[in-house]
């Protein structure tokens, strides 16, 4: 099998040549997915349930009665999962959890004068919206990835939506794992459309304040459409089609580089993967590999095709490597180099990233216990993937005694002054003095 990877010498290339070999694949046909995506927001906000099962006959080839699943459903995936699924699924859960927990952002209580107390707090988002892909594979692991931190942030409405399976039904992992995290509220849709639908709320579908997930160009860019919306909804982050990149020198085992681009290159056709390393007997060894284990897929027609995206590049140096890296911002990058934790430093954008040879990016997607939904398509050069946080809003406190607005009520009477904001002068003057009257 031809995966028609081509080879390329960096510092053979010119700017223009540079940045052809840095584009991201599914953002040359974008303005035509979003115009099928404006169409599509459009005619649910227009027609709500109706619309929902017309666009599932259309893109999923399958006529739904009704989009919940029912407690019956949940009862028949609990039965039919088998116990090996659901151990894993139970111990990548309690990793998750406790990474999580503990990357979560903590109260801050500060005086800054005296009698001047700042706080943070934080509060649960109310709805939240869970998007789940399914269509080319179920993702479980999204379910898990998603429903643990609404659950540690104490969401107090969590929804997921999930395309339908070929006999209209829902994925009975996907079901166990949601329901493992708590969700019971499960609707089987996909794509452009359920987003829309959480988005903007249909007959059955609730309106949700806030939607996250990974998903095809079409879900991607139906996040980005709503988020814009004032009667939208927020969203996480845009995480696109899947991404990594390999920063590999000549002590990578060729087998395993070529195995880990391969594992993001069968998520979609539009999965970019690339390698980057100075050594030339590496760059051609993982050549060779990717052939050879590409063959053997059971998805190599899907990682093929992404493989016609994806680059070998030859560079310099590591340097030289770490600065294209942050240039591109991969949603994964794995640095499969001797001393990896040497160049960490190096490293200013990527959604999440591998540390040395025995580090699979896989583990990532799965069960080491970080999140796997991360930003793709350069995003992380200022996005970073869910967490906790993401499920809340941060909220700032201040409480001032008599004491504190006489320490900085001064300061702020100046400034209000200087920007020739009376209202606000007086706000505080009249207080002080109130307070010099009654001293
Ligand atoms: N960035 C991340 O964190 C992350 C995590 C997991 C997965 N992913 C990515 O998620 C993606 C999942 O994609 P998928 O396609 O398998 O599932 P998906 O659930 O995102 O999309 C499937 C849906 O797309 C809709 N659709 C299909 N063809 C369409 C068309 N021509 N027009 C409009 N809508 C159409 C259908 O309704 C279908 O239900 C992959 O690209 C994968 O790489 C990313
Ligand atoms: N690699 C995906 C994120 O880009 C996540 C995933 C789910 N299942 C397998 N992989
Ligand atoms: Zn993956």
């Amino acid at each position: 099998m031809n995966t028609g990877t081509g080879i390329s010498d960096w510092n053979a290339l010119d700017d223009a040549q540079r940045a052809v070999l840095l584009a991201r694949p599914a953002l040359s046909n974008n303005e035509e997915i979003r115009d099928a995506v404006r169409r599509i927001i459009a005619q649910v906000r227009a027609d709500g349930d109706s619309t929902l099962r017309a666009l599932t006959r259309r893109f999923d080839g399958i006529e739904i009665a009704d989009f919940a699943v029912s407690a019956g459903e949940f009862a028949a995936a609990e039965r039919i999962v088998p116990d090996e699924i659901k151990d894993a699924l139970d111990a990548a859960i309690r990793r998750i959890e406790q990474f999580h927990r503990a990357a979560m952002l903590a109260d801050v209580r500060v005086e800054t004068a005296p009698g001047v107390v700042c706080e943070r707090v934080q509060r649960p988002i109310e709805k939240v919206g869970l998007y789940v892909p399914a269509g080319t594979a179920p993702l479980p692991s999204t379910a898990i990835m998603l429903g643990v931190p609404a659950r540690l942030a104490l969401c107090p409405q969590v929804v997921l939506c999930t395309p339908p399976t070929r006999d209209g039904g829902c994925d009975p992992v996907v079901l166990v794992a949601a329901a493992r995290c708590g969700i019971r509220h499960v609707y089987k849709i996909g794509g452009a459309q359920a987003i829309a639908a959480m988005a903007f709320g249909s007959e059955t579908i609730p309106k949700c304040d806030k939607i996250f997930g990974p998903g095809n160009a079409y879900v991607t860019q139906a996040k980005l459409e709503v988020a814009q919306d004032p009667l939208g909804a927020a969203i996480d982050m845009p995480a696109g089609p899947s991404e990594v990149l390999v920063i590999a020198d000549d002590s990578a085992n060729a087998e395993f580089v070529a195995a880990d681009l391969l594992a993001q290159a069968e998520h979609g056709p539009d999965s970019q993967v690339l390698l980057l390393t100075p050594s030339r007997a590496v760059l051609d060894a993982v050549a060779t590999a990717l052939e050879r284990q590409c063959a053997l897929l059971p998805r190599a027609a899907i990682a093929t095709a992404a493989l016609q995206y994806s680059r070998l590049i030859l560079v310099k140096d590591l340097a030289q490597a770490c600065a294209i890296s942050n240039k591109y911002a991969p949603e994964h990058l794995i640095l499969n180099v001797r001393e990896p934790r040497s160049w960490l430093a190096k490293i200013s954008s990527a959604g999440s990233i591998f540390l040395g040879a025995w580090s699979p990016e896989s583990v990532g997607d799965y069960c080491s216990g970080t999140n796997h939904v991360l930003p793709t398509y350069g995003y992380a050069r200022a996005w970073s993937g869910v967490s906790v946080s993401s499920f809340q809003k941060q909220i700032t406190v201040q409480e001032l005694s008599p004491a504190g607005l006489q320490a900085i009520g001064p300061d702020a009477a100046t400034l209000a002054r200087c920007e020739g904001l009376n209202g606000h002068e007086r706000a505080v003057t009249v207080r002080l003095q109130t307070l010099e009257k009654n001293a």
